[in-house]
């Protein structure tokens, strides 16, 4: 069995005439904690969604558990994306649900567990997000950094092989910010979880990532250990680490030269 759960290899994405990916290659190794870093719009949600078979590539190849997630049949993809769990920026829990529910429904809607059965794999999945005491409330209840730990456990209910987090840390103030980010990695040891991260919060990920990518400029400008990617001599990645305005990474959105757009040339 290879390290590796995901592989990209050579994936080219295009949206219309805009080149979102040009020839992109990388993997995710099993049980390790992988993030992916970018600007804005850069594509990185876009790369979730190709990983989980909701985007097809224009050309290359993407594996989960070597299996190739576009060629595969409705239904293989339906068991296959069972084995991932999402939990995207906007994290959306059922708001006409208790805590309890959400994370009841995955299991109620994809096994044929007991009742008695469901209530012990929710209590346990809400205890390891430091919310068992919580499964009684309504969304409206929650804190941000509480609404954002259901949908996890609810994202883990399956007992997924693998986790995406999408921007886990947007809008979250620093202690839970702490919290989650304690949260992903005590999951990916625990539950030997394979986690991809998502995010533009470089500080934060790369304290927990084991694997870092940064994407820019349609391909991946950089990649290695945190440590590695800290030392890195390329510009490209400096200028991302540093947060900086100005330098190779453009931060206009690709369009037509001024004096077309104004003198209709
Ligand atoms: N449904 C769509 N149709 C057309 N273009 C889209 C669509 N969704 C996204 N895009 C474009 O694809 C590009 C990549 O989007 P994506 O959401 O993957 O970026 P991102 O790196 O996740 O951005 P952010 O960090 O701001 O969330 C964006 O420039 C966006 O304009």
């Amino acid at each position: 069995m290879t390290n590796n759960l995901i592989s990209v290899e050579n994936m080219t994405f295009n949206r219309g005439e805009r080149v979102i990916y040009d020839n992109v290659s990388l993997k995710v190794q099993r049980g390790k904690i992988t993030a992916i870093m970018g600007p804005s719009g850069i594509g990185k949600t876009t790369l979730l969604k190709l990983i989980g078979g909701q985007l097809a590539p224009d050309s290359g190849r993407v594996e989960f558990m070597g299996q190739d997630v576009h060629a595969i049949k409705r239904s293989e993809l339906y068991n296959l994306r069972r084995k991932m769990g999402m939990l995207f920026q906007s994290g959306a829990l059922f708001t006409n649900m208790s805590v309890f529910d959400n994370v009841a429904f995955p299991l109620r809607e994809h096994t044929q567990m007991s009742e008695a059965l469901i209530k012990t794999v929710v209590l346990l999945k809400l205890e390891a997000v430091g919310l068992r005491g919580a499964s009684q409330l309504m969304p409206s209840e929650l804190s941000g950094g509480m609404a954002r730990r259901a949908a996890l456990a609810r994202a883990i209910a399956l007992d997924p092989e693998l986790i995406m987090y999408d921007e886990p840390f947007a809008g979250q103030d620093p202690i839970s910010l702490g919290v989650l980010l304690e949260l992903i990695k005590s999951l990916s040891n625990a539950l030997k979880l394979t986690s991809i991260v998502v995010t533009h919060d470089v500080t934060e990920v790369l304290s927990i990532a084991d694997y870092v990518y940064i994407l820019a400029n349609k391909t991946i400008i950089g990649e290695g250990t945190p440590s590695q990617i800290q030392q890195s001599e390329s510009e490209l990645v400096q200028q991302f680490l540093g947060g900086k305005a100005h330098g190779p990474v453009p931060f206009h959105f690709a369009a037509k030269e001024l004096s077309a757009e104004f003198l209709g040339r």
